[in-house]
């Protein structure tokens, strides 16, 4: 293509960059086809390889910003500016300026800003190697026209990160749009638009360019494709008009971003940081006046309040809560299975139902075909021909049966007698069949059908036996006794009949083919085998032990999908099973009280449409129950999308691993064992961190205002409160790495928000207050103006505070008796053995305690603390004890 391959000569040269950013889809979408083409400088053949390459520098790569990984400075711009830290650095300027400058207080605020910072910062550096190194991973090919010359052009298959305004793709079901375009050709071309719109119904497409009004709903353009959208049947070419930032989905997405819809998940840790963040408001707002009012120096007390309130600030929450989903989502990794949405690891560790395709996901996808009999039941090549012929008329990627059709080996020589293709009505997963036209070598236009054993039976008037086409009624019976059999053996039937159409069919150019499959001849049976995995029984058995049900939703028959669960124990023995319906039977059920009921009740869905899978997990949804769902096919991808954690295999379709959370590299079933555990996992250490955290939060805030409100002078001054935060969130970073009881790893956890927020005391103040009451009666630090009696109350205080918080971190991580029962993981013991040595050597060794005003404890109160810290764990314990006896549970 030197210059333009527009095919269009009347109009002025045009430019080589195209006046993309000018005219918006909908324009195009009114342009008549050829039009539009040369508009975009393109060619129906398509671009050229150096044209392609020249606009690709010009428009840059087809990738959306939002999908961009950030840069190193804008994660670092990211992790300093959390509004946490800007809330701890007018602390620190409020240290600074105030008379005279407390410039421990400012060092201390400085380093928790700088510290926690870091930590975020290297966190999301390794978060965003690991979307790199997944997006490598996962190259998605998409397939365009090369224009060669005038008369041809080539297929080839470029990366779509490649593709270019002008570029000619070529569509396939399972193909997700790779851009915005306008339809130049379509063959029963149906796109799925639910990414966009959530609406599950497949909109027919069609190369009619568009009459209508301007002000026409975008998505309702009947010649155009979006970014994002799927292709559930046919074939099409259409025009690649927008890239990257420019299409439609790129608009929706900033909004989005704009307006962020919350999980479950993110709204409960929104909740607990308000929370937090609440009772350092509440702590302010009652010291200022009560220090203001006793003191006389507002400007002090209100210093005072706000660099105690810095302590408090959950400063290591976000921090904490995405190094567990880090840590959940890097173990997954490892054995196999990449997180693409990092909040579907909590929701793996709620799941109570896994829903589950059959074909490739519960069988090893190695379909064969096994047997190809005529009505009688006797081999028949004829059939097999017939079959083939069918197979190889289907455009696009071959699915399971048709490439099982087309490589059984011993009839692949006689393929040539097929005749011509004249058409194919493509393959839907409603009709749940396939056919096509050829003209044999002497004239005759034959059209062969092949489908489900029913669907294709429905349509068909006779049957030939040994040469003769009689009526069916009479061999009906024995069709379906025979297909019956084959099913309960656990063979998958697919019935192939004819017809002869060269009386109708007019050789008009637009001839439509469709509705012509009908009054057919049953010509014979072809059988596919696909045994179950090895792994299979006992892996759904696995999950039945961990609280997970399996619920197998499939396209396939009834007789095919119980012989299978039967293989898995899924359902009884018996010939009358109870829990299995088909989606005709559901269909009936819609609108009636019984629909849901019977959804939670069925173990095996059989004949679903693609939006019927997605109905079953839309209704489990609603009964509260925490979905998973495991497929690989275009007709799983609505269901994956709708399932709170959608499971697919690398090997899938482009639609299904689009749409999915997580990808099996593996098709190993264990895998999902494990990433139950890990969700599982995950889900506990975020729990245990959150309460920990609010405890100790809500502990210190009791503990500061009964002092503040008691005491003459302050029982810890703001810079000790800070190091003893800094060193507390400093113990709880390893918790991503504990362990979790094998109780709690047993059943399905859901996220329960308010199980968390429901009690934060847990008798944690006790110690506090026997500390206060030893120091006041015992020890006597009571004057306000004995500088060195209020360093050894606050050193007391700071040396209790900080042990008994560590040593909380072991008794609040298990509803079991801690040390004994139960034990942390190394990390844990090692963090919090270093964060109370830290805390000792700090009052202990005089020129740092000299710095943070505090001296050694006298008087054998480290004897004391001993026994102060044996009581504090057994009320800990009884009042955790007390609380399991309430609620029945623990985390
Ligand atoms: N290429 C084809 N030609 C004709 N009929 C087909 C073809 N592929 C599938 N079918 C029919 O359509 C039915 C549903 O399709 P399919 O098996 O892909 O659904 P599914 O829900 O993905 O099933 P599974 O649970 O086995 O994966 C099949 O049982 C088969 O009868
Ligand atoms: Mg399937």
């Amino acid at each position: 293509m030197n210059g333009s391959p527009c095919s269009i000569r009347r109009r002025p040269p045009p430019r080589n960059k195209p006046s993309n950013n000018e005219l918006d889809i909908k324009t195009f979408s009114f342009t008549p086809v050829d039009e539009a083409i040369c508009q975009l400088n393109s060619h129906r053949y398509g671009l050229t390889a150096e044209v392609s390459a020249s606009r690709l520098v010009e428009y840059g790569e087809n990738i959306l910003s939002t999908k961009k990984p950030p840069t190193r400075l804008m994660i670092a711009v990211r992790s300093f500016c959390a509004w946490f830290n800007i809330l701890l650095l007018i602390v620190a300027i409020m240290s600074a300026i105030s008379q005279p400058p407390d410039w421990s207080s400012f060092t201390i605020v400085m380093i928790t800003i700088v510290l926690a910072s870091c930590i975020q910062f290297f966190q999301d550096c390794a978060g965003t190697a690991a979307a790199i190194k997944l997006q490598a991973a996962i190259l998605t090919t998409v397939c365009v026209r090369r224009f060669e010359s005038a008369e041809s052009h080539n297929n080839v298959m470029i990366d779509q990160k490649h593709l270019v305004p002008g570029d000619i793709l070529c569509v396939d079901p399972g193909d997700t749009i790779p851009a915005d375009c306008i339809v130049i050709e379509a063959d029963d071309l149906s796109i799925s638009q639910s990414s966009l719109t959530g609406e599950s119904e497949p909109q027919r497409k069609t190369s009619s360019y568009q009459m209508g009004e301007y002000g026409t709903e975008a998505l309702e353009l009947e010649n155009v494709l979006y970014m994002g959208t799927n292709v559930i049947s046919g074939h099409g070419v259409a025009l690649v008009v927008k890239t990257g930032d420019d299409t439609y989905i790129a608009r929706i997405m900033k909004q989005l971003n704009q307006r962020q819809l919350l999980t479950v998940f993110q709204r409960g840790i929104r909740l607990v940081t308000w929370m937090m963040l609440g009772f350092m408001v509440i702590m302010v707002l009652v010291v200022i006046p009560i220090k203001g009012l006793s003191t006389g120096k507002w400007l002090v007390s209100l210093m005072f309040a706000s660099s105690i309130a810095a302590g408090l600030v959950p400063e290591m929450l976000p921090v904490i809560v995405n190094a567990n989903q880090a840590r959940g989502a890097y173990a997954l990794f490892k054995r196999g299975a990449i997180v693409q949405r990092p909040d579907s690891v909590q929701s793996l560790g709620a799941l109570s139902i896994l829903c589950s395709d059959k074909t490739g996901t519960l069988t090893n996808d190695e379909v064969t075909l096994s047997h190809c009999i005529d009505p009688l039941g006797n081999d028949s090549s004829s059939v097999l021909l017939l079959a083939q012929t069918n197979a190889m008329s289907q455009s696009g990627k071959k699915n399971a049966i048709d490439a099982a059709t087309l490589t059984h080996a011993a009839e692949t020589e006689k393929m040539e007698g097929l005749g011509t293709k004249i058409a194919e009505i493509p393959f839907t997963f409603e009709a749940r069949k396939a056919s096509c036209v050829t003209r044999t070598n002497s004239g005759r236009m034959i059209l062969t059908c092949k489908g489900a054993f029913e669907e294709v039976l429905s349509v068909c008037s006779s049957i030939r036996i040994a040469g003769d086409v009689l009526q069916i009624n009479e061999k009906r019976l024995d069709l379906v006794r025979r297909v019956r059999r084959f099913n309960a053996d656990g063979y998958r039937v697919i019935l192939v009949a004819t017809r002869d159409i060269s009386k109708c069919y007019r050789d008009d150019g637009a001839f439509n083919f469709q509705g012509l499959d009908t009054d057919l001849t049953v010509e014979g049976l072809l059988t596919f085998l696909d045994p179950l995995k090895d792994d299979a029984k006992s892996s759904v058995a696995r999950l039945q032990e961990l609280g997970v049900d399996t619920r197998i939703l499939t396209g396939d028959n009834l007789g095919v999908a119980l012989k299978i669960c039967r293989d898995l124990n899924l359902v009884q023995q018996t010939d009358e099973v109870s829990e299995a319906i088909t989606g005709a039977e559901l269909a009936k059920l819609e609108d009636t009280d019984d629909f849901h009921k019977t959804i939670k009740h069925c173990k095996v869905f059989a004949k679903l449409t693609p939006i019927q899978k997605g109905q079953v997990i839309d209704s489990l949804k609603l009964q509260g129950e925490v979905v998973g769902m495991l497929g690989d096919g275009i007709n799983d991808a609505i269901a994956l999308r709708k399932a709170d954690a959608g499971i697919s295999v690398h090997t899938a379709t482009n639609v299904a691993e689009d749409s999915a959370d997580i990808l099996l590299m593996d098709k190993n079933l264990s895998i999902i064992i494990y990433c139950v555990v890990i969700g599982r996992t995950t889900q506990g250490n975020t729990i245990k961190y959150l309460k920990m955290a609010l405890a100790s939060s809500f502990g210190n805030t009791v503990s500061i205002l009964a002092s503040t409100a008691w005491l003459p002078f302050s029982a810890m001054s703001a810079t000790q409160l800070l190091v003893q935060n800094l060193l507390f969130d400093t113990s709880l970073s390893t918790l991503p790495w504990d362990t979790v009881d094998e109780e709690y790893l047993a059943v399905p956890q859901p996220w329960r928000i308010w199980d968390i927020l429901r009690y934060e005391d847990h008798g944690i103040n006790t110690i506090d207050f026997a500390t206060f009451f030893l120091n006041w009666f015992y020890y006597g630090l009571r004057s306000g103006t004995d500088i060195g009696a209020i360093k050894a109350f606050q050193s007391n205080w700071f040396l209790q505070g900080i042990l008994s918080q560590t040593l909380m971190v072991h008794i609040l991580r298990t509803g079991k008796l801690p040390f004994v029962r139960s034990h942390s993981a190394r990390s844990v013991y090692i963090s919090t053995f270093l964060v109370s040595a830290v805390g000792i050597l700090i009052v202990y060794i005089p020129p740092i305690a000299n710095t943070l005003q505090m001296v050694g404890p006298k008087g054998m109160f480290d004897l004391i603390l001993l026994g102060l810290l044996v009581s504090f764990s057994v009320i800990l314990e009884l009042c955790k004890m007390l609380y399991i006896e309430l609620f029945k549970r623990w985390l």
